[in-house]
């Protein structure tokens, strides 16, 4: 068996599909039924990485993860971003009109918030995964409860499609980072996330973005995350790209000088095809 890598979820929901895409076929997956057990499991060293989803074109930014590589500060060594196709799967010879609840995941769920739309007297319900509400509709045997969740929990599991494709918008793609104990030296890095604050005075994050722009350097997300316990501070998640490593170089030294509590989250190669 090769390497470890622990998601949140468990088989045939997305967070495998994103490891599968990024590391092969021989890896063992560990389910955990919270990111924060991913966290703990690789911070105990009982897996060799994390695969944690951070944001879906739809839905946006999964927030609360920010809050665990401030505190968990480990290395983002790679990304990974995957079409998303949801379907509402249950029981074969199940019809959509048999169906009086639905689960999933509660991105899956924002994904498909206008097909959902339609069926205003199906109660929604938030579960911890995609294909852990395929698993249960399957194991239960509920004849009038569907899943949304990708054609893979729909194959493991033994479910039909009543719908394919129900997410909002057809290009739906979520990015996964993989996270590490350690940093991994990447000749071609063109890709880094960062985090630092700014002090809460006119442009002060102008000055920083302004350092990026000088050095030809592409900022492909901003995410801000209030400091606890302050008001009106925030920690700033940026994601560079560049294409010459001396102008990447030339930017960190100019923001150093123009940041608080600045920190290299991870430098990798992009990968953002899906
Ligand atoms: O429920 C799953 O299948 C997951 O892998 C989780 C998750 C997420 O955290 O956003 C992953 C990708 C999709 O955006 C929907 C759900």
């Amino acid at each position: 068996m090769g390497l470890k890598i622990a998601i949140q979820g468990v088989k045939a929901s997305f967070h495998e599909e994103a490891s599968l895409k990024y590391f092969g076929e021989d890896i063992e997956t560990i389910e955990c039924d919270t990111f924060k057990k991913t966290c703990e499991l690789l911070k105990q060293k009982k897996v060799d990485y994390v695969v944690m989803a951070i944001e879906n074109s739809i839905a946006g930014s999964i927030l609360p993860n920010y809050n665990l590589l401030r505190d968990y500060k480990f290395n983002i060594v790679g990304e990974i971003a995957l079409s998303i196709h949801q379907n509402l799967l249950a029981l074969p010879g199940v019809k959509l009109a048999d169906i009086k609840f639905i689960e999933s995941h509660q991105m899956a769920i924002r994904q498909c918030e206008e097909f959902l739309q339609e069926l205003p007297d199906v109660k929604i319900s938030e579960s911890s995964d995609t294909a852990a509400s395929a698993a249960k509709v399957a194991n239960q045997k509920l004849t009038d409860t569907a899943a949304i969740a990708g054609t893979l929990a729909a194959k493991t599991y033994g479910l039909n499609i009543l719908e394919a494709k129900i997410e909002t918008n057809k290009k739906n793609s979520t990015r996964f980072l993989v996270l590490s104990n350690d940093v991994e030296e990447q000749e071609n890095a063109n890709k880094a996330s960062l985090s630092f604050q700014t002090g809460n005075s006119v442009g002060s994050l102008a000055t920083i973005l302004q350092c990026f722009a000088d050095q030809n350097i592409n900022l492909s997300k901003i995410q801000s995350m209030p400091v606890i316990g302050k008001r009106n501070e925030y920690d700033f998640f940026v994601d560079v790209e560049w294409k010459k490593q001396s102008d990447y170089d030339a930017a960190i030294r100019k923001v150093l000088k123009h940041s608080i509590n600045f920190n290299i989250m991870g430098e990798y190669v992009k990968n953002d095809r899906i």
